[in-house]
């Protein structure tokens, strides 16, 4: 089983997600790709973050496709430093090859996600262009230390069975959408 794990806040879900999701899954040869909705990311204030589960509820009704699940797994297993997530995921599921996706944004802040260089050497690594970000993230902290072991975008296929550290930045569709703009149309910041 390879499976994509894809964390977020969530607030609200946007069809952004849903397209980061489907081209993990298409590009990566994944059996599925789970949601994490997170509790709350360790970086960001959390005024203005909608109960879990409301935003659960959202983005089950956002994703309807049969290859992605929703979870508030993080909630259960009473974590929300990735890094804790993983190793515990890994733990429960010793057979499953996980890889861990990201939108280009949270590459360029990589470094400052707790033992971020831990979470490299745990999984894969597929990170997805966001309008605005990728050039951003590709010459951040995180990218210009793990260079080394960046493979070729054709290569996707291959990743999920890639010995650790090794991540892929996909270009493609890219979507302009994001939550914050969402927020702000609807008055809530
Ligand atoms: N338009 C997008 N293109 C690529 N990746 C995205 C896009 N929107 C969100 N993501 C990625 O999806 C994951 C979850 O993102 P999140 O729920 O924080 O959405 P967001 O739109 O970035 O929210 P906010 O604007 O509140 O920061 C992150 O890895 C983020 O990088
Ligand atoms: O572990 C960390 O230190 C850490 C710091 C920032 C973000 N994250 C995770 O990154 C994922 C994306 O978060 P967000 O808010 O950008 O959607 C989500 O699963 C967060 O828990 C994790």
């Amino acid at each position: 089983m390879r499976i994509g794990l894809f964390g977020g806040s969530f607030n609200p879900p946007h069809d952004a997600h849903r397209l980061v999701a489907l081209t993990a899954l298409k590009r990566l040869g994944l059996d599925a790709v789970w949601w994490l909705v997170t509790p709350g990311n360790p970086l960001k204030a959390q005024g203005g973050l909608a109960p879990l589960a409301e935003r659960m509820t959202a983005a089950r009704r956002l994703a309807a496709h049969p290859a992605i699940h929703v979870t508030d797994i993080e909630a259960g297993l009473g974590t929300r430093f990735t890094f804790d997530t993983i190793a515990a995921l890994r733990a429960r599921c010793p057979g499953v090859r996980f890889v861990w996706i990201m939108g280009a944004d949270n590459l360029a802040q990589f470094h400052r996600w707790q033992n971020w260089r831990g979470i490299a050497s745990l999984l894969p690594i597929a990170v997805v262009d966001r309008p605005g970000t990728g050039l951003r993230a590709a010459a951040g902290v995180a990218a210009t230390a793990l260079a080394r072991y960046r493979m070729n975008e054709t290569d996707g296929l291959l990743l999920p069975f890639a010995r650790p550290p090794a991540w892929i930045f996909l270009h493609g569709l890219k979507s302009p959408l994001s939550s914050t703009a969402i927020r702000a149309l609807n008055g809530n910041h």
